[in-house]
């Protein structure tokens, strides 16, 4: 099977805390997944459970703990990152803080065009911004001469997608994408990933917590907890027959976003999250209904079940009645 792109057992550590309480989260736990050619995949989960660290990496912002990115067959060097090219482009959740305000947008597009050579007179480089941007909606005399502040949000992510497509990129790393987008404008974004895995062959890293968007544009999905992907498979296997029981739980109650929860230089985990980060064996245990004394023991690999895998102790025997493995949304503590 031919793979675009994959992750081998990714981990990053980060210390916090002061000399006197220095405590090392592991963000990332060896996580390992792989993208195929023209497939949306992606790394769903509650915040603060690695699924940006993880996307930071693969765009060479973060340097992994251990492990490794293969893009296109090539191993990323210590010293070069060679996945890092026209091949792959990235969109981030909050368009406003892509474009600076006090410039026009049109000069992201030139510049754009200027670092890979795109275009070589200003009219082939007009020709080709244009076509990018009738793709997402929008023509080049739609922003010639125009400031960030004269769109709106929705307006702006199409803009920055029809940026990221000027170099023809095989992979878009989106990270949350549509979650500063208003509600209204959110399908149209989703739909154009759709449009280009379909028409063109370009994959998708589509990073969220919105299951909901997840399920209707994605291929593959893999869900992440405290740094671990607990489960993976199809998403109608994944989201329509959940296997995990924090999957269960993340189906029946799905966090609203927060942008104000991000990351932002401070860290300071909660007590629960800490404690999860740092737990032996399942880090879900302390919230699981069917944690078993193993649980808490051994962290669980990833079981192969009905085509998914699924890290949980419940599936380490030989098949059993999925009625009792499964359990009902009832049957979830939502604390
Ligand atoms: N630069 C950093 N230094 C220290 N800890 C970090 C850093 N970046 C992330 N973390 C911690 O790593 C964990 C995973 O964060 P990450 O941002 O990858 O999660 P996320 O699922 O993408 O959440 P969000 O959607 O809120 O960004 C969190 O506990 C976070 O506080």
């Amino acid at each position: 099977m031919e793979k675009l792109l994959e992750v081998e057992n990714l981990t990053k550590i980060f210390t916090l805390g002061s000399v006197i309480s220095r405590v090392k989260i592991t963000a990332v736990d060896d996580v390992s997944f792989f993208i195929k050619p023209a497939e949306i995949f992606a790394l769903a989960g509650e915040s603060g459970c690695g699924k940006s660290t993880t996307a930071r990496i693969i765009m060479g912002f973060e340097r992994a703990t251990s492990g490794a990115i293969i893009h296109n067959g090539r191993r990323e060097g210590k010293n070069e990152k060679v996945w890092f090219t026209e091949g792959i482009q990235a969109i981030f959740q909050d368009p406003f803080a892509t474009f600076n305000p006090l410039r026009t947008v049109e000069r992201y597009f030139f510049e754009t065009i200027q670092n890979y050579r795109l275009a070589t007179s200003r009219q082939g480089a007009i020709e080709r911004i244009d076509a990018k941007l009738r793709l997402v909606g929008l023509t080049y005399d739609d922003l010639a001469g125009k400031y960030p502040s004269e769109f709106s949000g929705g307006q702006l992510q199409r803009i920055s997608i029809a940026r990221a497509l000027l170099t023809d990129p095989k992979l878009i790393i989106a990270d949350e994408p549509v979650s500063m987008v208003d509600a209204s404008l959110r399908m149209s974004i989703v739909n154009l990933f759709k449009r280009l895995r379909d028409e063109f062959g370009v994959s998708v890293l589509y990073i969220t917590h919105d299951l909901a968007t997840a399920y209707y544009v994605c291929d593959r999905i893999a869900i992440m907890f405290r740094g671990k992907i607990v489960e993976i498979g199809t998403v109608e296997q994944v989201l329509m027959a959940p296997k995990h029981p924090y999957t269960q739980l993340l189906r029946a109650s799905i966090p609203e976003a927060d942008p104000q929860r991000r990351w932002q230089g401070v860290i300071r985990l909660s007590d629960v999250e800490q404690e999860e980060y740092l737990r032996q064996g399942c880090r879900f245990a302390g919230r699981c209904p069917h944690a078993m004394d193993v649980c808490r023991r051994v962290t669980p690999p990833l079981f192969e079940i009905d085509g998914a895998q699924v890290a949980c102790h419940l599936y380490a025997e030989a098949p059993r009645n999925d009625e009792v493995l499964i359990a009902s949304q009832g049957d979830i503590d939502h604390a």
